[in-house]
Parts: C-alpha cells; structure tokens; sequence
C-alpha cells in the first residue's frame, strides 16, 4: 500500500535521513518518533506528496510518486491520503458538518449522510450546525480528524495531532483516530514527541 525505498534528504549541507526504507499495508501504524529538528514533519510531507523527493522513492499502490506533475498527484493525494495537523486548519466560516464535507467537494463526491455518520461517530452530530469558534480546542481536533478521513483515503499521516491539547483530550483524540482508521481500513502515520501516548505500537526513529 505504502511502500518507501532508500529515501534521503536533506536541507543543503543539513542531511536529516539517509536510505530509509519501509512498508505499510491497510490499516497498519506506525509511529515516527525523533528529537526536535531530526525531519519527522519533514518526512511526513515527503509521504504526502508535498516535498520534491531527492533520493529514492515513495510508491502509493505501487505507483511512484516522483517526478508526478502536480495536478496528477493532487488528485492522487486527495484519495490516498488524509492529513491532521497539530492545528486544526478548519475553516472560520464553515459548520462543523461543512468543514467535514470539505474533501467531498474537492474530490467531486459530496455525501451529506456519510458526513453526519462521521460527526455522529466523533461525538460531535448535535454540533453539526456550529462554527470553529463554537467549539473547543479538543472539538475542533476531533473534526479534523473526521474531515481527514472523509474520503476514506487508504493513509491518514497526522504530525502532532495532540499537541496542543490536555492529557485528557489528546488520548480521547488519540483513541478516536485510530478507531475510525481502523473501521475504515486506514493505515496511519503520526509524528509525535508524546512517546507515553504511543506506547507499544510501532516505531520509526529518526536520530
Ligand atoms: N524549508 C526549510 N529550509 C531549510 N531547513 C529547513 C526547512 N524546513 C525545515 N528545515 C530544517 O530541517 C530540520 C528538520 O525539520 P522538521 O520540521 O522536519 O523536524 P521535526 O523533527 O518535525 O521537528 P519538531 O519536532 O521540532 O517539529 C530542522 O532543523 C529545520 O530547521
């Protein structure tokens, strides 16, 4: 499903990895763990298709990614992968259920009812009507999350997802990532400094 071969970067001089390889099949975790500056946000933006890859190569369904025109692999990219972020990104001016429809729109599949299932499964359906400034920190996260999934992409890669949340909200958040990916057969990628949260699951480590 996911497939990286002797992938290397580097910001000029600056080498952050070198010759990483790994796999990933559906529904499969992994966890990218490393200090502050070794390239875990880096990483997760060559996965996604949003870096020029320098060496190696990342194969979505066995297809290259490299040397991909843009607007080819933003469709691609807007199926296959899903993206949470240590901000929520959510639109100001969209409803919770509008912000979730999102990626329906772009991908030119709106489903409404699929929408409010997601809303109904993060807890969150009696707020569908809300705007971001409605709703709390850890609210937000959760319909990030379900606005990630929305086109059941076959890899969500989230970067900091519980960050800036309290102990209680990043494990709910946590908990409720990896449940929705697992129904729909996700495979999942978070960039993490919170090595208690992700005890026990597979790791990546970058020096
Ligand atoms: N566009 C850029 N140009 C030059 N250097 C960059 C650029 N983006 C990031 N870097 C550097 O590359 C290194 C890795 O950055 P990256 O954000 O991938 O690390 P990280 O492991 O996610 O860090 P953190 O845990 O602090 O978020 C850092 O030293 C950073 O300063």
């Amino acid at each position: 499903m996911l497939e990286v071969c002797n992938l290397s970067f580097s910001y000029g001089e600056v080498g952050l990895f070198q010759n990483l390889s790994f796999s990933l099949n559906s529904g499969q975790v992994r966890v990218i763990l490393g200090p502050s500056g070794s390239g875990k946000t880096t990483l997760l933006h060559l996965l996604a298709g949003l870096l020029h890859i320098q060496q190696g190569d990342i194969r979505w369904l066995g297809q290259s990614i490299r040397g991909q025109n843009e607007e080819t692999l933003a469709q691609r990219r807007l199926r296959f992968t899903g993206l949470v972020f240590q901000h929520h990104y959510l639109q100001a001016e969209l409803t919770a259920l509008e912000n979730i429809l999102v990626p329906g729109y772009l991908a030119g599949a709106v489903d409404v009812a699929w929408g409010r299932e997601l809303l109904h499964r993060i807890g969150l359906l009696e707020r569908a009507h809300l705007r971001p400034n409605a709703l709390s920190g850890g609210e937000r996260q959760r319909i990030a999350v379900a606005r990630a999934l929305y086109n059941r992409p076959k890899l969500l890669l989230a970067d900091e997802p519980t960050g800036s949340l309290d102990r209680r909200n990043a494990e709910r958040i946590w908990a409720l990532m990896l449940s929705l990916a697992q129904d729909l057969g996700t495979a999942v990628i978070v960039a993490t400094h919170d090595e208690h949260l992700v005890q026990g699951l597979p790791e990546l480590r970058l020096a």
